[in-house]
């Protein structure tokens, strides 16, 4: 299964890395992410018994899910860092039903929790489990590994992985990514730009060019087509025309491809919708959400 639930642009959830396997798209920051579970067998234990490693124990030292204590998560701020530990560690979070919705792993356990209970609507955010390491900076393996332990451990006890750490499920992670079409202008390119495009757009439900990132559009046009698919709950992946560095070539190539002169530019299933104007107009009328999701 496949997944990629990305992480908050708030340093304290790291998460392991998203091992992409198209060498076109680069991610930039890291997440706990379904995708990067293997199989339970991954995680047998050694027939040879050997001296523990300094991470193995760490590892150890961090408890099951099924363990560790439920703590309420307080609505205001002091009271829940004052409950929740501000280490480094695995946590979970459940809701009001005490269903597990999210498996992430912090440097800063309640400043994570805090950013989700600002960002995630309030019955999906009820309560959490904790899982400290023991060291005051355990590395990045360790705290990946108890991740995926703890996310194991809920799939063997219900049979799925936790819903918020789903590909496609960014409520608890924020956006994806925006796409880039290369690694960098170092990096020659072996398929023409038109190819690239193209398994990009097919690749991706809903894929929009913009001026600019997501988070930081460039135009008014691109922003107002990123602030309409976001309220309307869409589910896309941008790509930076003005990007040079990474998407060289690509602000001309795509006028050619998609045979329109102006960003943005929404994809959906591999056809141009339209720009700012015509995803405003099926805004207006009720009709982008049905649109985008064909
Ligand atoms: N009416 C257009 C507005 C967008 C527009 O005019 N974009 C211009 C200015 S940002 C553009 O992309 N020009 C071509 C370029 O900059 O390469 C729409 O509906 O999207
Ligand atoms: S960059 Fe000027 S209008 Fe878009």
């Amino acid at each position: 299964m496949a997944a990629s639930a990305q992480i908050s642009r708030l340093h304290p959830i790291i998460s392991p890395p998203l091992a992409s396997p198209k060498p076109q798209i680069s991610f930039s920051r890291f997440s706990p992410c379904f995708r990067h579970l293997s199989s339970p067998l991954s995680l047998s234990r050694s027939k040879t018994p050997t001296k523990p490693s300094y991470r193995n124990r760490v590892r150890a030292s961090i408890r099951k899910l099924s363990e560790s204590e439920s703590i309420p998560i307080a609505k205001v701020p002091e009271d829940l860092h004052a409950s929740i530990p501000a280490g480094a560690g695995v946590y979970g979070v459940f809701d009001a039903n005490g269903e597990l919705q999210f498996v992430g792993i912090s440097r800063n356990i309640a400043s994570s929790v805090d950013k989700h209970r600002k960002t995630v609507p309030a019955d999906l955010c009820f309560s959490v489990k904790v899982g400290p390491a023991d060291a005051a900076t355990p590395d990045r393996t360790v705290l990946q590994s108890a991740w995926k332990s703890w996310v194991e451990e809920h799939i063997s006890a219900t049979g799925k992985p936790p819903s918020g750490n789903l590909q496609g499920n960014y409520t608890w992670t924020g956006a994806p990514p925006d796409l880039r079409l290369t690694p960098g202008r170092h990096v020659s390119l072996t398929v023409p730009l038109e190819d690239l495009i193209d398994r990009l757009v097919k690749e991706h439900k809903v894929v929009a060019f913009i001026k600019g990132s997501r988070r930081a559009p460039q135009c008014g046009f691109s922003q107002k087509v990123v602030g309409l698919l976001e309220s309307h709950g869409v589910d896309f992946v941008c790509v930076d025309v003005l990007d040079e560095e990474h998407n060289f070539g690509l602000r001309e190539k795509l006028k050619s491809y998609s045979n329109w002169p102006t960003f943005p530019q929404v994809f959906a299933g591999g056809e141009l919708v339209g720009g700012c104007d015509i995803i405003s107009d099926l805004a207006e009328k009720g009709e982008l959400k049905a649109i985008l999701h064909k």
